[in-house]
């Protein structure tokens, strides 16, 4: 639900962000927009010397992160976006340009020349606007910049180093995350938080209220908002014309919907007396000459009573196959998507449509096609395919949590109601059945091949020289963590059944010898040694006493005072 007009621009577009920040995704994520991320291939290498102020810098950087995005997507995917969104982030202090740390010194060696100082953080964003006009690209670019000043606090060599070891500053402008463990290092943050950790949304939600809502001829003084404009500012209003003249004070408006559900609501600006523009609402009175307590859109709510079409349709897509079909052929026409996987076309063409009102799929006069998403993470081929998981989420999952309001009355699992049969004995259908084994090794293969990096590099593991990845399937994360640190040898436990069918998995042009397999009960056998255990997704499979079985096995195994102390991540994903 978008429910600022500025964003409701957006709505309608193509909206690509050019950035792989996830900071930047989650912050407009967040307030409702829809976009595809089609992260940028620009090198950040301009020479920061030509420049006269930190903030061109990050103007220019961000600007040819998203030329780079809008030029590809023109010229080699055939698809012209309407917004491509880009942005840079940088650290200045004393005149210097600070960016990523390239390792752990450069990280030590900028949170040093932070320590007990005050610095700017700038992000310069770039918002381009495109046209294909006789197969030309054209565009209108707009651009800004945000300043916000943050003081660290006098932190100890000891403290500084423990930071960067817990991995945190390593993608991150500056060395550190103020939105993280990073905001412990802080003693104040004067401006826009949100610049900080990547984008100035306030900032951008202005821009584009200039952009799409331009100052009337009667009020030409009036150059920039200074306030966003609120939901019914713009009424009536077609973009361009809308009258700007005083954004403290608005006209209320009533938001009824259909069943009546929202009641009339005014949402006023005002200024607080640290010059801070705030939002409120106020009671109206309805036509009757009633008055209503104001409602504001329950957005969060709202969202939460309909997640279940939504999931059930990118289910039901994944399961067709659709992306499949789409990645190889499309774009194709309802009819022929039908005809191909044997659906009708009425309600193949609706799956569709939700499909692309929900930002999985393109649709355009030639019929439907993928998304740069739908391609990478849709489609079953894709090295970071999620379709396994989906399946498993559509078959496995759902039915157990229709059953959720009598799990929760019984405290108990609920497999007998969904599949007719107890956890354990559903647990051995897994490995007895080839197919059901096969969806459920997929469904772990891609969800923990997908989420490995982020979970190898969210502890420093560099100490360890073994771990054990108890019930640890395909080896995905095994793979990952020896990639991460070359020092280390992954031992995979898991049952015979498992490790007999792993071939198919493998990484492919891989140094897969640090990664061994070793097949066993981990309630019954005994553990293979390893200075590190990790158990992941697996405590949540069991009841109490299992768990406390499994630890113990751990915990006995784990001989503190050996190489190093021992220790065990567990339920780390
Ligand atoms: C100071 C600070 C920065 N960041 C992150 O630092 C990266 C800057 O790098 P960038 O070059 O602007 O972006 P990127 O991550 O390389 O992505 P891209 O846009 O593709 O270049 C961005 O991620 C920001 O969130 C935080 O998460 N928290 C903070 O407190």
């Amino acid at each position: 639900m978008v429910l600022n007009p500025v964003l409701g621009k957006l709505v309608s577009k193509r909206v690509v962000l050019a950035s792989a920040s996830p900071r930047r995704q989650e912050i407009l994520t967040n307030v409702g927009l829809r976009f595809e991320v089609v992260p940028s291939w620009f090198k950040e290498t301009l020479e920061k010397s030509s420049f006269t102020a930190p903030y061109e810098y990050a103007v220019e950087t961000a600007k040819q992160k998203a030329l780079e995005v809008a030029n590809r997507m023109h010229v080699k995917h055939l698809r012209t976006p309407d917004v491509v969104i880009g942005a840079d982030t940088i650290v200045s202090v004393d005149e210097q340009i600070l960016e990523k740390p390239v390792d752990k010194q450069d990280a030590y060696r900028m949170l040093s020349r932070l320590n007990g100082k005050e610095h700017s953080v700038f992000t310069g964003v770039a918002i381009i606007h495109c046209h294909s006009k006789d197969n030309q690209l054209e565009m209108d670019i707009t651009d800004f910049y945000e300043e916000t000043k943050v003081k660290f606090s006098e932190l100890s060599e000891e403290l500084l180093w423990e930071y960067i070891h817990s991995g945190e500053p390593m993608d991150k402008a500056g060395g550190y995350g103020i939105q993280a463990l990073g905001g412990m290092l802080v003693e104040y943050v004067h401006g826009d938080f949100l610049n900080v950790v990547g984008f100035p949304l306030n900032h951008f939600c202005k821009k584009l209220a200039e952009l799409y809502y331009p100052p009337s001829k009667h009020n030409v003084q009036r150059k920039k908002y200074d306030s966003i404009p609120s939901v019914d500012t713009f009424e009536n209003q077609s973009d361009g014309e809308s009258e700007s003249s005083n954004f403290t004070k608005q006209k209320g408006a009533s938001k009824l919907d259909s069943s009546g559900t929202y009641s009339s609501e005014a949402v006023y600006a005002s200024e607080n007396s640290s010059g801070v523009r705030t939002g409120f609402t106020v009671p109206l009175e309805n036509q009757n000459g009633v008055s209503q307590s104001a409602a504001k859109l329950p957005s969060k709510i709202l969202e939460l009573m309909d997640g279940f079409r939504a999931s059930k349709a990118l289910f039901v897509a994944s399961k067709l196959k659709i992306f499949d079909h789409l990645k190889d052929k499309g774009p194709m026409k309802a009819v022929d998507i039908a005809n191909d996987v044997g659906t009708s076309v009425c309600g193949t063409e609706r799956l569709l449509d939700a499909c692309a009102s929900l930002g999985l799929l393109e649709k355009t006069p030639q019929g439907y096609s993928n998304t740069d998403s739908a391609n990478t993470y849709l489609a079953s081929d894709g090295k970071y395919s999620l379709h396994g998981y989906i399946i498993h989420s559509n078959d496995h999952l759902w039915p157990l949590f229709t059953n959720l309001e009598s799990a929760v009355k019984e405290g108990s699992r609920q497999n007998h109601r969904a599949f007719g049969k107890k956890a354990d004995d559903l647990f051995k259908d897994y490995y007895h059945s080839q197919e059901v084994k096969q969806r459920f090794m997929s469904a772990m293969h891609s969800i923990a091949h997908l989420t490995a990096r982020d979970v190898a590099t969210a502890f420093d593991l560099s100490q360890f020289k073994s771990a054990c990845d108890l019930g640890g399937c395909t080896g995905a994360l095994a793979h990952e963590l020896v990639q991460v640190y070359p020092n280390l040898k992954v031992t995979v436990f898991d049952l015979p059944e498992v490790i007999a069918n792993t071939s198919y998995f493998q990484p492919s042009g891989q140094h897969t010898a640090p990664v061994t397999f070793v097949s066993g009960d981990f309630f019954k056998d005994s553990l293979p040694e390893a200075d590190l255990y990790i158990l992941s997704r697996v405590l949540h499979d069991w009841p109490d006493e299992k768990i406390h079985v499994l630890l113990s096995k751990v915990s006995a195994v784990c001989r503190p005072g050996v190489n190093m102390e021992k220790k065990t991540v567990s339920q780390i994903i």
